[in-house]
């Protein structure tokens, strides 16, 4: 598995918008070579900034947003339309303003959906999709099969101060599947306690795996995740891509580093 690179902004602001210039490249770049793009957001205030970021950005309709999949790292399990729902977060910040094929948004189900309170059957039912969709097969740490979940160009994940990444909270089970690309969530620490999340495997089916981090309360989660930590007890250690693992971080996130990963050594 590759070793993550890291690229640190001076703040949050430039963290987002140069994520954002990255990301319209990346797109640009994979519809040019196979037609379309498939990218997984994330909840959170760093993946909304950056959505936000690209709405502002000048390039933003390089991207030809009618050959765009969209679909979520994780989703919190509440009614449609409920504010805090990652879905409703990321219309408001970008995909109310772009011209997205509305079959190509897999957004994960809500709690007053077809499979109402029943979080497990919704999990499943978007491991489904992905498996419609996916031609790759997810990988787990130990080489073991899911099932298939599409060759996503580029993955995002917020990090929080514990290491969580998508609905993966340190030694909870869902960080320890194996087997399923999608698994429903109980009792997650940060709230609400019901959540939907893609797996550790599915994750790593990824290209590219982007974890963005800015803000002093995630300088700690950086530094134990970078480190060599476990999965089990940092999750953000266990999110890799196929092809490249990119931390982009802002000097506070990045200010518990230890010396040998950053700054990076001059010759
Ligand atoms: O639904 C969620 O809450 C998330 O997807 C979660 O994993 C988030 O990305 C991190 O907690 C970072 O969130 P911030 O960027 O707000 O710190």
């Amino acid at each position: 598995m590759n070793t993550p690179q890291l690229v640190v902004h001076h703040d949050k602001e430039l963290m987002a918008q140069a994520a954002a210039a990255r990301l319209i490249t990346k797109i640009v770049d994979a519809q040019a070579s196979r037609g379309s793009a498939s990218v997984v957001l994330t909840g959170g205030r760093n993946g909304n900034g950056l959505l936000a970021a690209l709405s502002a950005a000048p390039a933003r309709d390089a991207i030809d947003w009618g050959r765009l999949d969209l679909w979520w790292g994780d989703e919190r399990f509440l009614p449609e339309g409920d504010p805090d729902r990652n879905v409703t977060q990321a219309r408001e910040a970008l995909l109310d303003a772009v011209p997205l094929d509305p079959k190509r948004v897999h957004a994960m189900p809500a709690s007053d959906g077809p499979w109402g309170g029943d979080v497990d059957a919704a999990a499943a039912a978007y491991a489904e999709e992905l498996a419609a969709a996916g031609p790759e097969t997810g990988h787990s740490a130990a080489g073991a099969a899911g099932a298939p979940v599409p060759s996503f160009d580029v993955l995002m994940l917020g990090v929080g101060p514990d290491t969580h990444v998508a609905s993966l909270f340190p030694e909870l089970p869902a960080v320890r599947e194996t087997e399923r690309t999608v698994v429903g969530v109980h009792g997650a620490p940060k709230p609400p306690p019901t959540r939907i999340s893609l797996t550790l495997p599915a994750i790593r089916a990824a290209r590219e795996v982007w974890l963005l981090a800015a803000g002093g309360d995630k300088a700690r989660a950086a530094a134990i995740a970078l480190s060599g930590a476990g999965e089990i007890q940092a999750p953000a250690a266990g999110a890799k891509g196929r092809a490249r693992t990119l931390w982009l971080l802002d000097d506070a996130a990045a200010s518990q580093l230890p010396r040998s990963l950053y700054p990076p050594a001059t010759p």
